[in-house]
């Protein structure tokens, strides 16, 4: 069995479900990137997994880490998951840090928590990690307040605190999309040189496959509460085969390129409350036939070794997204 292995979770909210049955398998120090506009189940799909959704969620189906099954697992034994084996950071750092407590002491405490360090040993240990997160004079900077260092320090931070669990998983829910472009390029850096360093697997959610491919190395579509299409990031970038990854790929923004210029799939994501009967897509759909408007696609195993789930998949060979990857690398 894959180290993590979800399995038909489902979510909902006051009898709307938003979540229809993910299954997603991560290995030992795998990248997986996570796709989608917004609301289509990213950020759920991890929340449910590490009992962070608000007591009204009703969820079902199964996400196991080494085994260990976590839904509907007792409480101290998903605290004990949280941070020392599953880590999360958010898009947000000013709303996970503590505005009046000092950076090293927010960082100590994530260090006596998940490794039990105290006093000048998990001081050394906070300065490291500081270190290891690019944060320079760490040894002065240790005493400062969150709203003493920028937006991309901060997130920065957030990582470090992160990691001073020396979690086996990294959940970093959009991470990047607060800062200005510059800053995101060294922080999926930074994210991918850790992962080189410490061997943890990761799962990067993001709209931005340009982003993902910067740090993934296999990525899931998600589209109204489903997987779509998922495949290595090469193959998913040089053949797409579902339509909507096809409209998520024309939308990457090359880096001398305007925001204005791009392509942005057209019309809007359906509200969970009132999806269409069949795939979930085909109102935007420029390959819809009747057909998907009835029936529902399946995810299946393709003879690349991805999974699809369309009747209508797109065959088009996009070398000039390709070349778009390897640019923003
Ligand atoms: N606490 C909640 N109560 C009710 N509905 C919720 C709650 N949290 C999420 N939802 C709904 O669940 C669906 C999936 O939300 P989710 O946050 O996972 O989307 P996402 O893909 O992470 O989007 P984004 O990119 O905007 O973060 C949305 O329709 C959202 O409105
Ligand atoms: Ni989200």
């Amino acid at each position: 069995m894959a180290f993590v292995s979800i399995r038909d979770l489902k979510v909902s909210f006051d009898g709307v479900q938003v979540l229809h049955g993910i299954g997603l398998d991560i290995g030992r120090g795998e990248a997986v990137g996570l796709v989608g506009e917004s609301g289509c189940g990213k950020s759920v799909t991890w929340l449910a997994a590490l009992s962070l959704l608000p007591a009204k969620a009703r969820i079902s189906g199964s996400v196991r880490i080494d085994g260990q099954e976590l839904i509907g697992a007792p409480g101290p034994e998903i605290e004990k998951v949280r941070g020392a084996r599953i880590a999360m950071i958010f898009q947000d750092p000013s709303s996970s840090l503590n505005p009046v407590q000092r950076v090293g002491k927010q960082i100590m405490e994530s260090l006596r928590l998940h490794r039990g360090l105290k006093g000048a040993m998990a001081r050394t240990e906070a300065i490291r990690l500081m270190n290891m997160v690019g944060i320079p004079s760490a040894e002065t900077r240790v005493d400062l307040y969150p709203h003493e260092f920028s937006g991309g320090q901060c997130q920065r931070i957030m990582i470090a605190m992160a990691l001073a669990g020396q979690p086996d998983l990294l959940i970093a829910d959009e991470p990047t999309t607060a800062l200005d472009a510059t800053i995101q390029a060294q922080i999926l850096d930074l994210l991918s040189t850790i992962r080189r360093e410490t061997g943890m697997a990761m799962v990067f959610i993001s709209h931005d496959l340009g982003a993902v491919s910067a740090v993934c190395d296999r990525a899931a579509v998600m589209y109204a509460g489903k997987i779509v299409e998922s495949n290595e990031i090469t193959a998913l970038f040089a053949a797409p085969r579902h339509p909507y990854t096809v409209g998520l790929l024309d939308a990457i923004p090359e880096l001398d390129v305007t925001r204005a210029r791009l392509q942005p799939i057209k019309g809007t994501v359906p509200d969970p409350k009132y999806l269409p009967t069949g795939c979930a897509f085909a109102p935007r759909c420029t390959h819809a036939t009747d057909f998907c408007t009835t029936d529902q696609p399946e995810l299946k195993r393709q003879p690349d070794s991805g999974l699809l789930a369309c009747f209508h998949p797109a065959g088009r060979y996009k070398t000039e997204t390709l070349t778009r990857r390897e640019e923003l690398v």
